[in-house]
């Protein structure tokens, strides 16, 4: 064969064989993607680098609503820590494994049933640098008798814009939330880099021991130690100021302690005919009287809560704006007109609520036992020893028995300052989705929640829900008419589709610059 000739054959033969290389490269490489992604391998090449927007199809959005009704109809009820509606737990579990696909067969999300009901997911993340967050919720709920609701309270019907229910804003709307952004971004093929976990809670209602706090102990276990922490405990407070109509987020980075009390009188029974002086229900009745006649201290003067009203200033005219510039100097006043308003007087002191009393057997027999129950929640600047002390002295009455059913101190302040990274990331990501709340301030969570359960693993622990509570819907906390708007439920769930993406920074936060 005549060179020339033999050498365009060769090179023809070498040029078929490379191509074939290539292809073959090209087809392996897809195969490795594909596997690596359903095996939970991934390098940094399969880190998916450009910001995922959250904007969602009607479909969507229709389906986030949907889901959430769902959820509300299921009557996940806590009576007691002994006394919840198991088969509605199990059912919740169901539940949401059928409408959220992708994150149970996701390989990188591990999930665990905690509890025999509580949930823990974890997502695990392509950088192994950062450290690991966690996003709490719970969705049991308290008990919802029908009467006084617009709509029945497990129906989760939607009425003109709002989804109604028990758990629309405590707390299965988070849960939801979470969950369906989480489903949302996989399906958009986010691949995290800071891994975090999601504790999903069955008893937040009835302490959490169970629930929160058996997660708690299983992560410590693994010796886990997390970047901070997000759950429940404060809102977008809208209408919230006197004269104010702008709102504002205020991050809970601290929630009071709590003491259960019971007051109990023994008495010989007899009969009415010839009663006692005093019976044991008038010796209690008086006893609770006193105290109800003799709030606790007004603790008004330092810590987050001053930070906040200090910030909020600009929010009022001349010359409030000055007042609650100077609380060294007006401090006293501006204490004494907070407590005036009842959800700004649970912020200044320690509260006592005289919630259950039992007592009397027949209405001709004198009553053997008188038992009342208080439920405390305390001030961070006072401890339960304190408070016991306080309500002692006021009773003052020897034929009085005190029985704590339980109790805890206040928690930590967690760190709120330019460097914590968790306050930061959420006032970034309120700013982005909220961007008419101009103000975001710390301040303390007035009941508590789940994540009092995780100062083993963090010290950066912050309550807040991307909602906007008015007052009235903060009164549906546990009463009735409970309910959320669509939008603000959409809202949510784009908050933590946004902020899930904003955690995974390694940058330390950006230093904010205080409104002067
Ligand atoms: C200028 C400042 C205005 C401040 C307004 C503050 C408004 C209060 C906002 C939110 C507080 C409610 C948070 C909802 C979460 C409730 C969680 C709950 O119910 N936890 C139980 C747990 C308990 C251990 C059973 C509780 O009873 O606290
Ligand atoms: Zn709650
Ligand atoms: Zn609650």
């Amino acid at each position: 064969v005549p060179a020339a000739s033999w050498r365009r054959g060769h090179v023809r033969n070498m040029a078929r064989r490379y191509v074939c290389v290539l292809a073959l490269a090209a087809v392996l490489l897809l195969v490795f993607a594909t596997v690596s992604r359903s095996k939970g391998l991934r390098g940094r090449e399969h880190q998916q680098t450009s910001r995922i927007p959250s904007q969602f199809s009607k479909e969507e959005r229709v389906a986030m609503k949907e889901k959430l009704k769902g959820a509300i109809q299921i009557p996940t009820v806590s009576f007691s820590q002994e006394e919840y509606n198991t088969s509605a737990l199990a059912e919740f579990g169901e539940y949401i494994r059928k409408v959220f696909p992708t994150v149970f067969s996701t390989s990188f999300i591990q999930h665990e049933t905690v509890g025999n009901y509580s949930h823990l997911f974890t997502v695990q993340g392509s950088d192994a640098s950062l450290q690991p967050y966690m996003l709490l919720a719970h969705f049991d709920v308290v008990p919802a008798p029908t009467e006084g609701w617009e709509v029945p309270p497990f129906s989760g019907l939607e009425r003109e814009g709002f989804i109604h229910g028990r758990g629309t804003l405590d707390n299965k709307n988070s849960v939801m939330a979470i969950l369906h952004a989480l489903e949302l971004l996989l399906i958009r093929n986010y691949i995290p880099r800071r891994s975090f976990f999601i504790s999903l809670g069955h008893d937040e209602e009835v302490s959490g021991m169970n629930g929160a706090q058996k997660i708690s102990a299983l992560l410590q276990a693994r010796g886990v130690q997390l970047a901070f922490i997000v759950d429940e405990g404060s809102f977008i407070l809208d209408g919230f100021l006197p004269n104010s109509k702008k709102p504002f987020a205020m991050i809970s980075v601290s929630e009071k302690g709590a003491i259960n009390l019971r007051l109990q009188v023994n008495m010989t029974p007899g009969h009415s005919a010839a009663p006692p002086k005093e019976t044991s229900i008038g010796i209690i009745a008086a006893a609770v009287s006193r105290l109800e006649q003799t709030p606790m201290p007004n603790m008004f003067g330092s810590g987050p809560l001053e930070t906040a009203v200090q910030q909020l200033a600009s929010e009022f005219p001349f010359p409030v704006n000055i007042v609650l510039s100077n609380l060294w100097l007006f401090g006293p006043l501006v204490s004494r007109l907070m407590e005036r308003n009842y959800i700004m007087n649970a912020l200044v002191r320690t509260t006592m609520a005289l919630t259950m009393f039992n007592a009397g057997v027949k209405v001709n027999v004198i009553p053997p036992v008188a038992q009342a129950t208080i439920n405390l929640r305390i001030h961070p600047a006072q401890t339960v020893q304190e408070v016991l002390e306080f309500v002692k002295n006021v009773v003052a009455d020897d034929r009085v028995q005190f029985h704590v059913l339980n109790a805890f101190d206040p928690l930590p302040i967690s760190p709120f300052d330019d460097q914590a990274l968790g306050y930061q990331l959420l006032r970034q990501t309120i700013q982005s989705v909220f961007p008419e709340v101009s103000i975001v301030t710390p301040g303390i969570c007035i009941s508590n929640t789940d994540s009092r359960h995780f100062t083993n693993l963090t010290t950066d622990i912050y309550r807040f829900n991307p909602v906007n509570l008015h007052p009235e819907s903060f009164k549906s906390i546990h009463g009735i008419n409970e309910k959320i708007s669509v939008q603000g439920y959409e809202t949510q769930m784009k908050f933590i589709f946004e902020f899930i993406q904003n955690a995974d920074t390694d940058e330390q936060p950006v230093p904010h610059l205080h409104e002067l």
